[in-house]
């Protein structure tokens, strides 16, 4: 039976483990996520990836349940009907290299079965057109720069206007201009869209989430607002002359100062030391994240 909170989530998680092995890379995720974009932030190997394949269905839950787009990625028709409505970009998106940029797009839509031949290639330029490719469309993927293949990956993610886009560290590579203009899209995609982010950039997730959840070992440590976030970090980080003894993070900035985070549980610096400063999403995040020590 689906419930009303189900129906209105796009996405639908409840208790979700995935173990590889004996570890358990997702450790009982519960999660409902509406249009928007949520930000998915946690240290190397926190399962950010593994969620995001979960949601795709690239991987089966070991326990749980999920729903996306209303349905039960367990079951084979409800799963070609979640890949024909969903968009990914994986985090490492690999390509034919001897296909064009235009063929390889229309082979991707092909699968996703949109459409007729001219209506599909019409889908086809508007997704290059997005992702500023157009003008390499007669290019072999295998010529493309580092940053237009991730493009390529971001225009093949987009085909069809996805109601559920999925997105694994999408700007890897990516030159500012090219960074503005994909958080430029995504915003706009979001108006109707639920899109997913899996990002190490946290600017990113300064411009663009509503939402950001934090996985720390497959489990959810945090979920609000950045604003939320930021406002945990208040009072806990200074900026002083000299490196701080043990006990707090910190790293010298390009001015010879230190900034420095000092945890819940350890007491202020001396206040003639130095002087507290607004917490940036970045600080937040690594109080969060619990990193300790010096960071060199
Ligand atoms: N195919 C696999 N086989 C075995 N273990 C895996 C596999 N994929 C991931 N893991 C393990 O699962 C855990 C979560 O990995 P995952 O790739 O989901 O993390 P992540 O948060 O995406 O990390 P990163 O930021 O480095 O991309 C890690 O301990 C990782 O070593």
């Amino acid at each position: 039976m689906t419930t009303s909170t189900e129906s209105a989530s796009r996405v639908s998680v409840s208790g979700l483990v995935r173990s590889y092995g004996t570890r358990r890379a997702l450790d009982g995720i519960d999660l409902e996520l509406g249009p928007g974009v949520t930000g998915l932030l946690g240290r190397n190997g926190a399962g950010k990836t593994t969620l995001l394949r979960c949601l795709a269905t690239d991987l089966e839950a070991t326990g749980g349940h999920v729903r996306v787009l209303g349905r039960d990625p367990d079951g084979a028709a409800d799963r070609t009907e979640i890949r024909r409505r969903m968009g990914y970009l994986p985090q490492f998106p690999s390509f034919y290299p001897h296909f064009t940029v235009f063929g390889l797009l229309d082979y991707v839509a092909v699968l996703k079965e949109l459409g007729g031949r001219r209506a599909r290639h019409d889908e086809v330029r508007r997704a290059l057109r997005r992702v500023d490719l157009y003008e390499r469309r007669h290019s072999r993927v295998r010529r493309l720069s580092g940053g237009m293949r991730q493009r390529l990956g971001l225009a093949a993610a987009l085909l069809g206007d996805p109601e559920l886009l999925l997105l694994d560290e999408p700007t890897i590579g990516l030159d500012p201009e090219q960074r503005i203009r994909f958080r430029d899209l995504v915003s706009e995609l979001a108006v109707r869209s639920t899109v997913v982010l899996s990002t190490h950039q946290i600017e990113d997730v300064s411009a663009l989430c509503r939402r950001v959840l934090c996985l720390d070992e497959g489990r959810v440590i945090f979920d609000g607002t950045p604003g939320e976030l930021v406002a945990r970090a208040r009072g806990r980080v200074w900026e002083q002359g000299s490196r701080p003894e043990t006990g707090v993070t910190s790293w010298r900035l390009a001015d010879g100062r230190y900034r420095v985070l000092v945890p819940e549980g350890v007491d202020d610096p001396d206040s003639a030391a130095g002087v507290p400063v607004e917490p940036s999403l970045e600080d937040a995040y690594l109080l969060l994240t619990g990193a300790r020590g010096s960071i060199r």
